[in-house]
């Protein structure tokens, strides 16, 4: 679906070259989670992002971080192949994105929630797992998954409660057990943590954690709040389609001097003003807030 243009010299194809037999090396170089080079997609006429290139690296929790519009949630779909009008070169998991090979590996929760209203909690998971897991021979399995999903994201004690009549953070966090059900190597979380209140978001990120280190999934999470970021192995800073930077909280910090993330998003905010101004001299700091 993807991997359009790709310019073989600059950007070889990961599966064209995967048997670690033809080169040995590529055992110490594993294969991202997700790959991007001069990644673009244009949406009504619109450049919404602009020649991206970036690696997402596996068994971490990378933040995709920006103001609001800025191409967070498009980044996304492209990731998980439901974007139209990608060009350039998209690889997750060794794949093209949008691969069918992929679907059961990567889980991907929308703003949206995607649950049934008329079902309980349990049953939207039951019908999940169906779908994932079939037949009689995997009934043990899915009871197992549904009841840990179920316990991961906190709602053993809603588990009969029609998801119609949960609150917008409680289907919200239906719609993130879904996608834990299949236990899949790459989660794309879309701001999972709007609407939580702070002892929520404090315990859905430690299980973003324990999912990243204990289960060795890869987490990318988008979120608007820039102190989530702080939460983050690795960040993705975004602003009008562009990438800001790329690095980890601690050395995006050092790097700009700066005491929290937000304050180094809005340095880098600054140089990139001062660069497409001509100038080397860096802007007073900007009044808007980064969130
Ligand atoms: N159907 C569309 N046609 C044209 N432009 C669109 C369309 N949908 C979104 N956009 C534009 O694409 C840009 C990126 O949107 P996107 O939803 O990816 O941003 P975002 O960073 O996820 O925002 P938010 O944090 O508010 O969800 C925005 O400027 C938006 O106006």
């Amino acid at each position: 679906m993807m991997n359009y243009g790709r310019d073989p010299a600059t950007d070889p194809d990961p599966a064209a070259d995967s048997d670690p037999a033809a080169d040995p090396a590529r055992d110490a170089t594993p294969v991202p989670a997700v790959h991007a080079h001069d990644l673009t997609v244009v949406r009504g006429g619109h450049t919404v992002l602009d020649s991206l290139a970036f690696d997402v690296p596996r068994g971490q929790i990378t933040g995709l971080l920006g103001p609001s519009g800025c191409g967070k949630s498009t980044l996304m779909r492209a990731v998980v192949g439901t974007q139209a009008k990608v060009t350039g070169t998209l690889d997750v998991l060794g794949h093209p994105a949008g691969d069918p090979r992929l679907r059961p590996r990567i889980g991907y929760v929308t703003q949206d929630p995607s649950v049934y209203d008329d079902l309980t909690v349990r049953q939207n998971l039951d019908y999940f797992a169906a779908v994932l897991h079939p037949g009689r021979a995997a009934r043990a399995l899915r009871r197992d998954s549904v009841t840990r999903a179920i316990d991961d994201v906190d709602l053993t004690g809603h588990a009969d409660v029609l998801a119609g009549n949960l609150s917008g953070g409680q289907r919200s966090r239906v719609s993130l057990a879904v996608a834990l059900l299949g236990s899949p190597e790459l989660l794309v979380l879309d701001e999972p943590t709007v609407g939580l209140d702070p002892v929520l978001r404090r315990d859905l990120w430690n299980l973003f954690h324990t999912i990243a280190g204990d289960r060795g999934a890869t987490l990318l999470v988008s979120s608007h709040v820039m102190d989530e970021a702080e939460r983050c192995h690795r960040l993705l800073l975004m602003r009008e389609g562009r990438l800001l930077a790329d690095d980890a909280p601690d050395a995006l910090r050092d790097r700009t001097g700066s005491a929290t993330v937000e304050e180094a998003f809005l340095h880098l905010v600054d140089e990139a003003r001062a660069t497409a101004r001509g100038t080397r001299q860096p802007a007073p700091l900007a009044k808007e807030s980064a969130r």
